[in-house]
């Protein structure tokens, strides 16, 4: 992704607008934790994290878990190609042993669901004793991939393009610690 000049992202945060504040995004992550420690008593599952975007999630995230885990990292990204169809494009699989493990993926956003589910169908392969995915943000919609759904969501967010909480703008603003949209009217035609 190439760089685009600090004006240009100084305008953008000027015409950003915080959906949902660093405040409710921690309270998030603690509920998110409490649901998973329950869940993972004892199993000593290996937590994934999705690059780029899962980084910051699961980085707050793991800092809550009382339940004994590894952590690896798998970095896929979607892609349409010459059809117009969406691929996924695997930049990392994970070089780990994940038959007969429990396997958590943690992800920023469920938006359409494509990278998801690509990546629990490629891991289920591999015959892990189950695989969840936990993740910070549920866009609301309803362009979602047929016959999937994550298990472990922080928040929904409104239909609308957000950056922040590892979530990027043109390869930029993952650190903001709340979450963001450009203003309605600021939106480019
Ligand atoms: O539910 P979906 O419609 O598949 O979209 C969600 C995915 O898209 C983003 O990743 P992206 O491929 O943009 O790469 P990134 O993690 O490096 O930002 C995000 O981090 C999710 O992994
Ligand atoms: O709204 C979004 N923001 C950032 N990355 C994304 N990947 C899918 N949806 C989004």
């Amino acid at each position: 992704m190439s760089q685009i000049s600090n004006k240009e992202i100084e305008q953008t945060l000027r015409n950003s607008e915080c959906l949902i504040s660093s405040i409710e995004v921690a309270a998030a992550y603690e509920r998110l934790a409490a649901q998973l420690n329950l869940h993972y008593a004892g199993l000593n599952p290996i937590v994934m994290v999705v690059m780029n975007g899962g980084l910051i999630p699961a980085g707050q995230l793991l800092t809550h878990l009382t339940f004994y885990h590894r952590m690896h990292y798998i970095h896929a990204s979607r892609y349409r190609d010459n059809e117009g169809t969406n691929e996924l494009s695997w930049k990392f699989k994970p070089d780990v042993d994940i038959t007969g493990e429990h396997v958590l993926l943690v992800d920023d956003i469920f938006d359409e669901g494509i990278t998801l589910k690509a990546i629990v169908e490629e891991l289920k392969k591999e015959n892990p004793k189950s695989v969840d995915c936990c993740v910070l943000l549920n866009k609301v919609h309803d362009r979602k991939v047929d016959d999937f759904k994550v298990d472990f969501v922080g928040l929904d967010v409104d239909d609308r393009y957000v950056y922040g909480c590892g979530m990027d703008f043109h390869g930029y603003l993952r650190h903001l610690p709340g979450i963001y949209a450009i203003k309605e009217d600021k939106i480019p035609e």
